[in-house]
């Protein structure tokens, strides 16, 4: 691997939120850019992107953005994940969700740091939940692998954990607050 490159997930269709979440603003600054910002401050990206569709990709502002392949459009994150690998195969993929506003530098330089030491897939766990939208993707192959889930309709990340090494860090392990992985899937979420 040869860097890394942060990247803020906002290719979804915010159903359940209701409008697009991405810029939905938070104290006064849209979740995305509180991604963007928590990239930066980690200080472990090479560069920093956002992986979307093509519905969206004029209103990140100065930011560079990613399109999803068009044959994997709307298939979800996966297809984000898979648009990146197969563009940078040598980089090392750092995805954080843009509905996990909280998500702090200190947590991001931790999986950092786990990715460096080991090849695989680095994700978060806080408790019993499993935050795949929080981690490192890297690896050869990774790319073909993703190609051949999305080809065969299998889009969970699940699925994907199931056909490479995967490694989870708990965030128990470590001295940080669980808020910084609140998950913003509906407005009711925000209180
Ligand atoms: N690039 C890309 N990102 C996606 C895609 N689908 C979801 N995401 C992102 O992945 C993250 C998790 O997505 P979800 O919350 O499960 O899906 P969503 O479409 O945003 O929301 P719902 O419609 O309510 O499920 C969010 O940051 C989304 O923006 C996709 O097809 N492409």
């Amino acid at each position: 691997m040869t860097g890394t490159i942060g990247i803020v997930m906002a290719g979804g269709n915010s159903t359940r939120f209701g409008e697009d979440k991405a810029f939905f603003e938070i104290d006064g600054k849209p979740m995305y850019r509180h991604i963007v910002d928590a990239l930066e401050q980690s200080g472990v990206c090479d560069d920093i992107m956002v992986s979307t569709n093509s519905r969206l990709s004029g209103r990140f502002d100065d930011m560079p953005v990613k399109v999803d392949v068009k044959r994997f459009r709307d298939r979800g994150p996966l297809a984000g994940i898979y648009t990146f690998a197969d563009a940078y195969p040598d980089k090392r993929l750092l995805i954080i969700s843009c509905d996990t506003p909280y998500i702090s530098p200190e947590w991001i330089r931790t999986l950092h740091e786990v990715a460096l030491d080991d090849q695989s897939i680095v994700v978060t766990r806080s408790g019993d939940r499993l935050h795949p939208l929080v981690g490192i993707y890297q690896g050869g192959g990774l790319a073909s692998d993703i190609e051949r889930l999305l080809t065969t309709d299998r889009r969970s990340m699940k699925a994907l954990f199931a056909e490479r090494k995967t490694i989870e860090v708990d965030s128990k392990l470590y001295d940080i607050d669980v808020t910084s992985f609140l998950n913003i899937n509906r407005k009711a979420d925000l209180h």
